[in-house]
This record gives C-alpha cells, sequence and structure tokens, in this order.
C-alpha cells in the first residue's frame, strides 16, 4: 500500500473488520477532481464522498466526517485554486499527503442539439472558464457566462428535468465538462469536444488529511508545502524568507501570495519546496523561516507526482548537516 494512504486513518469497526476509508472531493460524480481522487491507492474500495464545493470537503475532514479530502489547488493555465489555498492557511491544521495531476480536456454539452449560434449562455466552473474563454471568443461571441461549483454540476444539472439551471436558479444553454460526464450520461448531447484554449492544460489535486496522519516517508522526490504570513511588513520582509531557503540549497517550485482577509495589505504567501522535512536543509530551512515568520504553517511533505528525484548539492546534503552539527557539539562540550 502507499504510503500516503496509510497516513489516512482507517481504524476497525465496532463489530466488523476494518472500515472502508472515507474520502470526500469536489463533487458530483465526473469532476476532475473525481478523477483525481480515483489515482489514490485503495481508492475503489474507499467509500467516495461528493461534496458541494472545496471548503465544504475540508470542513468534512477537519470535523472527523471523512477521512481525507481531494480538492483542486494549481491549474497550469490559470494558477492557484484559491478556494484551496486560502482554505488550508486558516482554521485547524490540515496535512496533504499526496499530490495527484490530472490532464484537463473539456466538452461543450447541452440537453439537445443545438448550433453554436444558438447557445446564448454557458455555465461551468470558474477554473474551466478562464481555461476555455479564448475558444468561447472565437465561436460563440457574446455568449453569457454563469458559474457553477463545479464542471460536471454543469452538466447534469440538464439530467433532472430542470433544462439547466444551477442552485441560484440561473437558465443556461449549455454546460462545459470532462468527457468522463459524456461516457457515463449517453443521453446529454456533444456539442464540441476538446474546446480548452491550452491542449497541455494539467490540474495539480491534493489529498488531505487531519495532522495526526501518518506522513509519507522520504522518497527523494518529494515537494514539502507551507504557509508563511508575513510578520511584519517592512522592506526585505520577503527576501529574509527567501534568503532562508536559498542559503540551504532549498528550491521553492511555487510561490503565491494570498490576502489573509483581515485587512487590506495584509498577505499570506503559500510555499511549496523541493524536498522532504526530514531533508536536514529543508528542516533547517523552516527553523529559519519560523524565528522570522513564528506563525508559520506546515502543510506537509509528500511524494512529487512526477516523481522527480531533486538534485542536492554536496555542502547541502544530510551529511554536510549532520557532520558540521557534531562539529559545533564538539565544541559545545555535548
Ligand atoms: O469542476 C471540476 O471538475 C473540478 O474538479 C474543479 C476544477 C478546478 O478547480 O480547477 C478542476 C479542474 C479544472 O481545471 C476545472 C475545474
Amino acid at each position: 500500500m502507499n504510503a500516503a494512504v496509510s497516513g489516512v486513518a482507517s481504524g476497525p469497526s465496532a463489530d466488523s473488520g476494518p472500515r472502508p476509508r472515507r474520502i470526500a472531493f469536489l463533487g458530483p460524480e465526473g469532476t476532475f477532481t473525481e478523477a483525481a481522487l480515483m489515482q489514490v491507492p485503495g481508492a475503489r474500495e474507499s467509500e467516495r464522498i461528493p461534496m458541494a464545493s472545496v471548503p465544504s470537503a475540508l470542513a468534512a475532514v477537519r470535523k472527523g466526517a471523512v477521512d481525507a479530502a481531494v480538492v483542486p489547488i494549481e491549474n497550469s493555465v490559470e494558477g492557484g485554486v484559491t478556494a484551496t489555498l486560502d482554505d488550508v492557511a486558516s482554521g485547524a491544521e490540515l496535512r496533504i499527503l499526496q499530490e495527484i495531476l490530472v490532464p484537463i480536456q473539456f466538452t461543450l454539452v447541452a440537453p439537445g442539439e443545438l448550433a453554436l449560434d444558438q447557445i446564448r449562455s454557458i455555465s461551468t466552473h470558474s477554473h474551466a472558464w478562464a481555461q476555455i474563454r479564448g475558444w468561447v471568443e472565437q465561436n460563440i461571441p457574446g455568449v453569457e457566462y454563469v458559474p457553477a461549483p463545479s464542471t460536471a454540476a454543469s452538466a447534469v444539472a440538464f439530467l433532472d428535468g430542470h433544462g439547466g439551471t444551477i442552485s441560484d436558479g440561473v437558465p443556461y444553454d449549455a454546460g462545459v465538462c470532462s468527457p468522463v460526464v459524456v461516457d457515463r450520461h449517453p443521453e446529454l448531447t456533444v456539442i464540441a469536444e476538446n474546446i480548452g484554449d491550452n491542449k497541455n492544460a494539467v490540474t495539480r489535486f491534493i489529498l488531505v488529511a487531519r495532522p495526526d496522519a501518518t506522513m509519507p516517508p522520504p522518497t527523494g522526490a518529494d515537494k514539502t508545502s507551507v504557509v508563511i504570513p508575513l510578520w511584519q511588513d517592512r522592506a526585505g520582509a520577503l527576501m529574509e524568507i527567501l534568503e532562508q531557503f536559498a542559503t540551504r540549497g532549498v528550491n521553492l517550485s511555487r510561490i503565491e501570495s494570498r490576502p489573509t482577509g483581515s485587512h487590506l495589505g495584509d498577505y499570506f504567501f503559500s510555499v511549496d519546496v523541493d524536498g522532504h522535512i526530514q531533508d536536514d536543509r529543508v528542516a533547517d530551512a523552516l527553523m529559519g523561516v519560523r524565528r522570522m515568520c513564528p506563525r508559520t504553517r506546515f502543510l506537509g511533505s509528500y511524494p512529487r507526482a512526477d516523481q522527480r528525484v531533486i538534485e542536492v548539492a554536496k555542502q547541502h546534503s544530510d551529511a554536510a548537516f549532520i557532520q558540521a552539527r557534531s562539529w559545533v557539539d564538539h565544541l559545545r562540550g555535548q
């Protein structure tokens, strides 16, 4: 079994054998998030619970209603999924156990045959809309956009006899979803396929559990995620944080600033670095960051989805840290 999954609590139930893991995901069935969940080892045997939003999936983890959740965090075209970045940055702590990559392809669907020039409004998830804007502008200019909680939600709304309305009742003509939704619901009519502006789009998802989950062990191809609230708004504050990583040879693979929401101008940084907290250079850098920013939050160390092994210069290796530490210990008489 994969280490990431053995980290998700799955204690025995009162009377039978081990109960299936309960994993929440941004639903309904047919979302890209569900496709990501199906890549989690043991997913087929798990109880998969669709949720209406990212915050509700993460809230279910926090209150123990589920063992873990899969949520989107970043798209190669549109960038960070702010609902996820913001939610994991505050409230009760969570741990990322695994990242999952899913290639993204969009299909335009309707309840029946429609010519493109008959389509006045389209609904889908805001991230999906951002990834098809160019195609829409070229093929159905001036069409109205109706936000949906997910791509699949915009399509399955045609199936319940409402003819396409999302929660607030706004009607629309067509939805944009994954091809999987059409495979599952052949009663939907495909109007256009592969309409993404970038044919190589990929979305990154995370498997998230409570902090008592077992951390995946280091593999040599790992990532560590942290949230760093800026402690003092002053010249060089970001530079001091970056220096902590740079001087220990720790590469940043992502850094985004997000407003904390408390007042205008108050930000936190959402950061991914190459390496595992069990790597001395990463642990040492995090200690430095924590000294600068005492509210720094650890989100987890987990294997990279692309399995790219991290090159570490000799002076930043565990051996170099061990040697240097024992030298100082010796000098201090320890
Ligand atoms: O709506 C879905 O199907 C999702 O899984 C969400 C989501 C996202 O949040 O980015 C995932 C992948 C696509 O980029 C579009 C939407």
